[in-house]
């Protein structure tokens, strides 16, 4: 997903000159427009603001969730505030985000209007950022024929074959092991979706999806172009002055169409040659209906978007998960040993584990769950904005609010998690089997209802084939001072929209000679 604004990181991104324009802009509106509340139920409880800027300077800009845990225990598990207008509602429960994301799915499945990202970056690639419609459901069904968890299999040879690479690459410079987890998945993912090998390093395909995303990191954060409030304001020509933002929109889309479309038309010209080898694109190319036919330009823009929606959508997130199970192999000694020890009864020393070998695994099923929850990769997952004035639990949920699933309360919530800052995978067993009833992370960690990340199938086994192989041949432990002595980690992570450890080393060593030699022998690429 990786590609999605930060919905609730205000303060931070309005600077002086843009709060005054939007006040302006918003005192307009209000005098024309001005609507009458359409219910006599109050709006949900959360903290007061001031008039028209609302709750502009409440709102956290370092890792909101944590914030609004501690909100949540003033107002209750539905906080209501508004910024410059703009109504936000943040659930703090599973029961709400229940209710509201599945059962009320109909009403909670849009997205807020993005001016800047989808009409002028042409980040309309991205279904991720798509409004809720017949165009949003027609990519979903696409990327979904290609995710499901009955299909997903089939990328498992790609998968298993990365994770060895990953291996090998970890055996040559284990202190550059953050850039070989982005290489692994990036590979993997260019793989999938292109039949494209990668290059070791300075992949133009690559560079550009990079620079595609850094595009919309600065572009996400809402407010950070006056456009997204004042919509008009596209069409503003290049020359005027102020419109530097038309300018930098103009560069981002060019990296963006360069990202949904160079892979896409390298695999078609290999097709007509008769060259190319099988992958995403190629099935969705070769499915697309004859050049006459009216449908064809649609057809094949979904196709291409459903490729490149996979990369953009999966490189950068399940990353952040593996980055979260290297820090806690460092810091959890004792469940390391207990993984390994079960890798080693059940796979031996000869082989690495398979896929196959997964249902016989359940201390390293319990490890990629724990891994998922612990810190999590969206930790307020991706805001949904409620299509219709809607009544519920009565309160009032006005047209227009941006609904947040507050994932890590759900996952730290300590009456269903023991300990909810420890990483600990046994929470998830039970007589040394995985416990139906231990609540899955999958219920939050990937967001909610209708727009539940469509990669997570996909992503879960990445990353068990990253954790399993990785387990059975390195020891992971802390990194060492000057003297030789172990330096103890922390568990912190960056804010943001994706949020990942903050960088940290460790040392990572073969576990015997064997180990080592297995890592040679099952490596399939350039030395
Ligand atoms: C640890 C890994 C991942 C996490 C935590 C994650 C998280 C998310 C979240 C929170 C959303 C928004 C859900 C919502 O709106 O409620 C999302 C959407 C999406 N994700 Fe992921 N994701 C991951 C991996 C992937 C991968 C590997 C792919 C592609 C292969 C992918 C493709 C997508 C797509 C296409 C959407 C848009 C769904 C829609 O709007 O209908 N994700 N993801």
């Amino acid at each position: 997903m990786g590609t999605i604004s930060a919905t609730l990181d205000l303060a931070q991104a309005y600077p002086y000159h843009t709060i005054t324009a939007s006040l302006f802009f918003i005192l307009v509106v209000n005098a024309l427009f001005f609507r009458k509340r359409a219910s006599s139920l109050p709006l949900p409880p959360g903290p007061k603001g001031f008039p028209l800027i609302g709750n502009i300077f409440d709102i956290p800009t370092d890792k909101p969730w944590l914030v609004y845990n501690e909100w949540a225990k003033i107002y209750g598990d539905m906080i209501y505030f508004k910024v410059l207008g703009q109504p936000f509602l943040v659930l703090h429960t599973l029961e709400r985000t229940y209710d509201i994301f599945e059962k009320r799915s109909s009403n909670y499945s849009d997205r807020a209007r993005m001016p800047m990202i989808l009409e002028l970056m042409n980040w309309d690639y991205n279904m991720a950022l798509l409004p809720y419609g017949t165009w949003w459901r027609r990519h979903r069904r696409a990327f979904h024929e290609h995710f499901h968890p009955g299909v997903v299999a089939k990328y498992q040879p790609i998968q298993s074959r990365e994770a060895r690479g990953f291996l090998y690459r970890l055996l040559v410079s284990p202190e550059n092991f953050r850039h070989h987890i982005r290489h692994a998945f990036a590979a993997t993912i260019m793989s999938i979706a292109y039949g494209i090998t990668v290059k070791e390093s300075n992949d133009p395909y690559i560079l550009n999806a990079e620079e595609a995303l850094e595009g919309l990191s600065e572009a996400g954060v809402p407010g950070r172009f006056l456009v997204d409030l004042i919509p008009v304001l596209k069409y503003v020509p290049k020359w005027f002055p102020g419109a530097n933002f038309k300018r930098k929109a103009a560069r981002w889309r060019k990296v963006n169409v360069d990202v949904a479309q160079k892979p896409f038309y390298y695999v078609k010209d290999q097709m007509t040659k008769g060259t190319a080898v099988p992958s995403l694109a190629a099935t969705l190319i070769d499915r697309l209906p004859g050049d006459n036919d009216p449908s064809r330009r649609e057809e094949e823009k979904i196709a291409q978007d459903t490729a490149a929606v996979a990369y953009v959508g999966g490189a950068d997130t399940t990353v952040s998960a593996v980055q979260s199970f290297f820090l806690a192999m460092a810091m959890y000694p004792e469940v390391q040993t207990k993984a390994q020890a079960e890798i080693d009864q059940v796979v031996g020393w000869n082989r690495l584990p398979e896929f196959s070998d997964r249902p016989s695994l359940p201390y390293i099923n319990a490890l990629v769950k724990e891994s998922m929850r612990w810190q999590l990769v969206t930790p307020l997952a991706v805001g949904h904005m409620c299509s219709r004035d809607d009544e519920y639990n009565g309160y009032f949920i006005p047209k227009g609010t941006i609904v947040v699933g507050n994932s890590w309360a759900i996952l730290h919530d300590p009456t269903v998690f023991s300990d909810p800052l420890e990483y600990q995978p046994e929470r998830y067993l039970k007589d040394g089997r995985l416990d139906p009833n231990a609540r899955n992370p999958d219920v939050a960690a990937f967001g909610f209802g209708r727009r539940i990340c469509a990669g997570r199938h996909m992503s879960d086994n990445s990353l068990y084939a990253i954790v399993s192989s990785v387990l059975a041949v390195y020891d992971i432990r802390p990194p060492l001072d000057d003297e030789g002595n172990p330096i103890q980690l922390k568990a912190e992570v960056t804010s943001g929209l994706l949020s990942y450890p903050v960088p940290f080393k460790c040392t990572i060593k073969p576990r015997s000679p064997a180990a080592e030699a297995l890592i040679r022998d099952s490596f399939e690429g350039d030395r």
